[in-house]
């Protein structure tokens, strides 16, 4: 039987994709400390361990309010481009070779970033953190819903103008608080970025019941869904997903620590491998939930009881699902399988 110490051993090696984790929720206690020195008027403390009571939520309000004031330390095309490839780094550690990283650049347009120049750092980033660590990212842009339609379609139009859509962008989001904001309104959004090319991975259900979802795949044409929690409540739901193989992006500690999930032996991530659900693992906002993608492998290993070969396969769902071409997913299939043969030889 394996121990404890040889699964994260073999987690911490395993090659990953990652589908749900955003920009400015991916940056470290090392890079916030950096930009905190860059901007020392900001509430953010730059020492780390002020940084874990920093980050300790009372409700998804609260986690909001604490997120935007990160995003409140991204003032500068640098300040983007650090954090883009410093996070790049962080991953390349953790043998993250492919990621979907969310990005909400209507958050960094309307506080004076030029719209250019923010794609050519984020780009600029990408480029360079593939040269130097081997990670390739890939973009999601999302709607920060409750900032309203303006932000909708401040997001879209950087989505979709010629001039200004980077190479990079794969798909189109929709994410921040669901209550009170409904999923319908943005459906001329995503028919448009639908039109343009991108792919469909609302947030839904994460903090709202399954009527969310089922919204976020009659208007939105969802490809995936951000985290889908609240799927587990409706059988029906579940037998749709399961059978159009719509992945759930699961982040197990995230709903914990937005309280959208009391505990993680609540959590319903059983209930979806149990109805054929194809599961992801992500780690969303992983420094502020004081996680990060390994530690969430850890996590689903514990509550699917799953070994070396269980786990591989949850990092196979992950390249399937995801928007890499064919030739590349073959490869990162091919790489996880290779990984794992080799650990388990005698
Ligand atoms: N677990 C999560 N679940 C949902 N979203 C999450 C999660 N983690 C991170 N996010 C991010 O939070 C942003 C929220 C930004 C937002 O609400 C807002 C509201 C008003 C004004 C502005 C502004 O910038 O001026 C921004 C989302 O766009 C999303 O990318
Ligand atoms: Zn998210």
């Amino acid at each position: 039987m394996t121990d404890h110490h040889d699964l994260h051993a073999f987690i911490a090696g395993l090659p990953k994709a990652e589908l749900h984790v955003h920009h400015v929720g991916s940056a470290s206690p090392r890079i916030v400390s950096e930009l905190a020195a860059r901007h020392p008027d900001s509430k953010v403390p730059s020492d780390p361990e002020a940084l874990v009571d920093y980050f300790t939520f009372t409700d998804f309000a609260h986690f909001i309010d604490v997120y935007l004031s990160v995003v409140d330390l991204i003032r500068t095309p640098e300040d983007v481009r650090l954090l883009t490839y410093e996070v790049a780094r962080d991953m390349a550690r953790q043998q993250i070779r492919y990621a979907e990283l969310t990005i909400t650049p209507f958050s960094s347009t309307r506080r004076g970033i030029d719209e250019g120049a923010f794609m050519e750092a984020i780009e600029d980033a990408r480029t360079s953190a593939e040269a130097d660590f081997g990670t390739v990212l890939r973009w999601c842009f999302d709607i920060p819903g409750e900032a309203g339609l303006e932000s909708a379609e401040e997001t879209v139009r950087l989505a979709t103008t010629d001039k200004l859509r980077p190479e990079g962008l794969v798909s189109f989001g929709l994410g921040g608080p669901e209550i009170g904001v409904p999923r319908p309104q943005f459906k001329p959004y995503f028919d448009r970025a639908i039109a343009a090319g991108l792919h469909s991975v609302p947030h839904a259900g994460e903090t709202t019941g399954p009527e969310t979802i089922w919204d976020a795949l009659t208007d939105l044409r969802a490809e995936r869904i951000g985290h889908g929690t609240s799927s587990a409540r409706d059988p029906k739901l579940l037998a749709h997903l399961a059978e159009h193989r719509i992945a759930l992006e699961v982040c197990p500690t995230s709903n914990i620590a937005t309280r959208a999930v009391r505990t993680l032996d609540e959590h319903p991530i059983k209930e979806f491998v149990r109805a054929g659900v194809v599961v992801t693992i992500n780690s969303d906002d992983p420094p502020m939930f004081g996680t990060d993608l390994n530690n969430e492998y850890a996590v689903a290993a514990r509550l699917l009881d799953l070994d070396e070969r269980g786990l591989a396969a949850l990092a196979k769902n992950a390249v399937e699902v995801s928007f890499l071409d064919d030739a590349g997913k073959a490869k990162l299939a091919e790489d996880i399988d290779t990984y794992t043969s080799a650990w388990l030889a005698p």
